[in-house]
């Protein structure tokens, strides 16, 4: 331990998106490249990075956020409407300081009116507000991740001549899950845990919260190197953190890092944040392109190919339950030759 005290402290990767929006007019050109260098060295190295991104305008994500702490208010019976079998898809109720609720396929406007019909059945103009808010940033989101899908398969070098005036590549079919979260404050302002460390089960996931910052992320380290260590990452306000899940881990047949996070509260604010999760759809199979395994270079296949949906389901069970969040992909997936 402390044997790199002199190293100055990690500090995320910050790349800014900002200007490629809305179309990619900078592909092809050398800026364009830059980008995808960095998203590629940010995805290998750390898992995760902020990425700048201005056109969702503070003033929509402060909105956004007002929003979301009114749907907290409600009273529990009214969350609870929002049932979901999926866990983490729906209300969750309240465990220690944490509650959330989800909207699956949150882009599609008729999944943010159904969930607005349920918390309030009697405001028209609440629900007419949430969904427009709601709608303009989870459309926001999608083209930033449309965005963030094309730079990854341009760093792999993975977009055939063909599509290269196109936007249609894509790594695999999703839909994003909007989850809303409330962290509140701990008691007597004590760090205490928020949510415990985990790798994302989504495909990968975009973060922002309302300026109460608790999120951590773990370095990357060697095997052996000693004592976990997180560092704290605030989110700016025109900033969103992208973070690797274990099936884009699996996908870039273990190039990319599927980073360990958890929220660690402390003061006495509570905390609001959002998470915009993509979902591979139903019969997806994760496999690694062709081009990402390579015995020679030392890039041999390191997962079966796998249906998420399985995947999902070992995630729920005791014998995945009972193993670290980061375990359970290696468990399920890994190549005999891996394991
Ligand atoms: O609230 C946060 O910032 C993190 C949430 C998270 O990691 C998750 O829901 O998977
Ligand atoms: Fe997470």
């Amino acid at each position: 331990m402390g044997s790199y005290h002199h190293e100055p402290q990690k500090q995320l990767p910050t790349i800014d998106l900002s200007r490629i929006s809305p179309a990619p007019e900078l592909r092809g050109t050398e800026e364009w490249d830059v980008l995808c260098r960095k998203v590629r060295e940010a995805c290998e190295e750390y898992g995760c990075f902020e990425v700048v991104y201005e056109p969702i305008p503070v003033e929509l994500r402060a909105e956004t956020f007002s929003l979301i702490r009114r749907v907290f208010e409600l009273p529990a019976e009214t969350k609870a409407l929002n049932f979901n079998p999926k866990p983490y898809h729906g209300y969750t109720g309240v465990y220690n300081l944490y509650e959330s609720l989800g909207i699956e396929d949150a882009s599609n406007c008729d999944c943010l009116r159904d969930f607005a019909a349920l918390m309030w059945p009697q405001h028209n103009g609440h629900r007419q507000h949430f969904c427009k808010t709601v709608g303009t940033m989870m459309k926001q989101l999608e083209e930033l991740w449309r965005m963030v899908e094309m730079l990854i398969l341009d760093s792999y070098g993975l977009t055939k001549a063909t599509d290269e005036t196109t936007t249609s590549s894509s790594i695999m079919e999703c839909q994003t899950l909007l989850r809303i979260m409330q962290y509140t404050a701990p008691p007597m302002g004590k760090p205490m845990s928020g949510l415990p460390a985990h790798t994302d089960k989504p495909l990968c996931t975009f973060l922002c919260d309302d300026q109460v910052s608790a999120l951590q992320i773990q370095l990357n380290q060697p095997p052996g190197a000693g004592e976990e260590q997180f560092i704290s990452v605030p989110i700016n306000p025109t900033s969103f953190v992208f973070i690797v899940g274990d099936p884009l881990m699996a996908w870039s047949n273990g190039r990319m890092h599927a980073v360990k996070h958890r929220v660690l509260m402390s003061g006495t604010e509570a905390r609001y944040s959002l998470g915009a999760f993509q979902i591979p759809v139903e019969g997806t199979v994760i496999t690694a392109p062709e081009e990402l395994v390579d015995d020679i270079a030392g890039h041999p296949k390191l997962f079966k190919d796998f249906d998420y949906k399985d995947f999902i389901n070992f995630s729920r069970s005791k014998e995945g339950t009972d193993l670290p969040s980061h375990r359970m992909i290696h468990a399920f997936a890994a190549s005999a030759d891996h394991n």
